[in-house]
């Protein structure tokens, strides 16, 4: 987003935002007030859809504010969605891609337009801080206008090939790249913006028609994406949104075999069920699946350690430890040990912890119940098997109680322990001390993930860890974050491992070519 000033608010610059910012945000939190408690409708083939049965989507900050009714969508809905999606792909697929690239850039437009209701909404239904949520809500601008550039740098994906060396013909060749058909996007909460709406840019940007459906604690966000391509123009059945429990809308989704492509966001186990429940099918079809992380910083005892400190602290803790590259491990030199953890521990104290609404604060709520109890129990575990170094403690006093507060915690923790292999999406980070180099990497790289990881210390030994670290997006003596801040087009994201299924980062040059396959075009002329 660049607002009237030069800034621009990215996940790396989002710490010193201008005055204006704080604002438009406060003006859209005004708004917001005036329109809690709406019953929602699903989108599909362009109508609003209202379910029988409704579920509620409450303010994890505050646990009496219920912000909307949305819909218990079923197979039903699944059903009338996919098959809405059917009729409308051939037409969107014939189109001009320009016309394409035309109608989503325009929806990016209305989205820069609303992103502050998007930010205040998100905030208030996932817990996030203003500037994540503007960041997350300015993110999928990003990515909408990123699938489109990429549509057209390579020129719709039309590539003249050789000519065969036939005497007597012309025989000329053309690789073109075509869409699959109905694509399917489940989302997660915690992105609920960028994780909605930028897969389902790149499969509508390359000819797919779209279903999409978000997390049950996240529907509202992933609505007014959904609003801002329906306001653009974008045909009917193009895109659908529906929302309900993954346990029944979204495996109804996955079993039904209308579906020609799938783009899951979320946690590894769910993954995994989904990657072989589609793997049950008559032939393969493309399967995208991001999900966990278990993302370590390694820090030499030639780091600068405040770099080091304000980077970790901020990408462990930022969204409440619930981002898929948050930094969860933490390897630091024997030599520096406890100085940096003196100071990560200084600052981690400092961070404010409230209503994620209010501009002072750092840390919101967890998203729900579940997030809440996952925090005590590890805590719980921590306080036995290691060392609490700050936190481990619920936060209950005064207006806390009313939602899922949660101390940011740094604890100490024997490597062998299996909370150092676990992802535990909390504000919960293990911190361990190493003599060898060698050996840090190697526990940094003992785990199923991949995603992220962090460095500190000098520029050589910097150049020795993205060679050996195993992890898709990697970053090197960063305060802005340690592990987390990935921006569409400057640090594509993807995992490796079990972070990741196709080895492409989104927001990279190689993203929207998944959603596509390959069509060769030979035509032969006598003479
Ligand atoms: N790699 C990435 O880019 C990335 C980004 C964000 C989050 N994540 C991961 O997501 C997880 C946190 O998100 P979450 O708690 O929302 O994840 P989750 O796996 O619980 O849910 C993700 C989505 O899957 C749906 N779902 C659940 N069961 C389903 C089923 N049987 N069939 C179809 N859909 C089903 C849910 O309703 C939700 O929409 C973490 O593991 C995090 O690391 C990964
Ligand atoms: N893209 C985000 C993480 C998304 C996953 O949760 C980052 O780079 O921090």
């Amino acid at each position: 987003m660049a607002a009237e000033s030069s800034f621009t608010l990215t996940y790396a610059t989002m710490f010193n935002p201008p005055e204006e910012l704080h604002t438009r945000y406060d003006e859209a939190l005004a708004r917001f007030k005036r329109n809690l408690g709406k019953d929602h409708g699903m989108i599909i083939d362009g109508k609003d859809v209202f379910a029988a049965e409704k579920f509620e989507d409450r303010n994890p900050a505050n646990t009496d504010e219920v912000l909307g009714l949305f819909q218990k969508g079923n197979a039903e809905h699944a059903n009338a969605a996919l098959a809405a999606a059917r009729r409308a792909f051939p037409k969107w697929s014939h189109m001009k891609w320009q016309d394409r690239v035309a109608l989503v850039r325009k929806a990016a437009d209305l989205m820069n337009d609303r992103l502050f209701d998007i930010g205040v909404v998100m905030s208030s239904e996932v817990g996030k801080n203003r500037m994540e949520a503007l960041g997350d809500a300015a993110e999928t601008v990003a990515l909408f206008r990123y699938a489109c550039d990429r549509m057209e740098i390579n020129n719709g994906f039309t590539v003249k090939l050789g000519t065969d060396p036939l005497i007597g013909f012309e025989s000329t060749n053309e690789s073109v790249l075509r869409p699959y058909g109905v694509w399917l996007v489940i989302s997660p909460f915690n992105f609920p913006a960028a994780l909605t709406g930028g897969p389902t840019a790149s499969a509508l940007v390359a000819g797919n028609t779209v279903v999409m459906k978000p997390a049950t604690d996240t529907p509202w966000t992933a609505r007014l994406i959904a609003e801002c391509l329906r306001d653009a123009g974008v045909p009917e059945g193009v895109f659908n949104y529906v929302t309900g429990p993954g346990s029944t809308l979204g495996q109804a989704l996955i079993e039904n075999p209308e579906i020609d492509g799938i783009t899951f966001t979320g946690s590894y186990d769910v993954g995994m069920k989904i990657y072989r429940d589609f793997g049950s099918s008559r032939w393969v079809r493309p399967t995208i699946l991001e999900l966990g992380g278990k993302n370590p910083a390694i820090v030499t005892q030639n780091a600068n350690l405040e770099d080091a400190a304000i980077g970790i602290t901020r990408s462990a803790f930022g969204l409440q430890g619930q981002k898929c590259s948050a930094c969860s491990r933490v390897l630091i030199h024997e030599s520096v040990y406890d100085q940096l953890v003196s100071r990560m521990v200084e600052l981690t104290n400092k961070f404010t912890i409230g209503d994620p609404t209010d501009r002072s604060v750092y840390l919101g709520p967890v998203v729900n119940k579940g997030s809440y109890r996952d925090y005590q129990g590890f805590s719980e575990e921590l306080h036995q098997d290691g060392h609490i170094l700050t936190g481990g403690k619920i936060l209950i006093e005064g207006e806390y109680g009313k939602g899922y507060f949660c101390a940011p915690t740094l604890a100490e923790l024997p490597f062998t322990h299996r909370l150092w292999q676990h992802e535990m999406f909390v504000p919960i980070t293990t911190v361990g001390k190493y003599s060898d180099l060698n050996e840090a990497m190697k526990i940094a790289n003992e785990v199923s993930y991949g995603l992220t990881a962090g460095f500190y210390g000098s520029e050589d030994e910097r150049e020795w860890f993205y060679d050996n670290i195993q992890a898709g997006v990697t970053y090197g003596n960063r305060p802005q974050g340690a592990t987390t801040g990935a921006w569409p087009g400057f640090q594509p994201f993807g995992g490796w491992k079990g972070s990741g299924s196709s080895g492409k980062n989104s927001g990279g040059v190689y993203y929207l070519q998944l959603y596509m396959h390959e069509q060769i075009r030979n035509r032969v002329r006598r003479g």
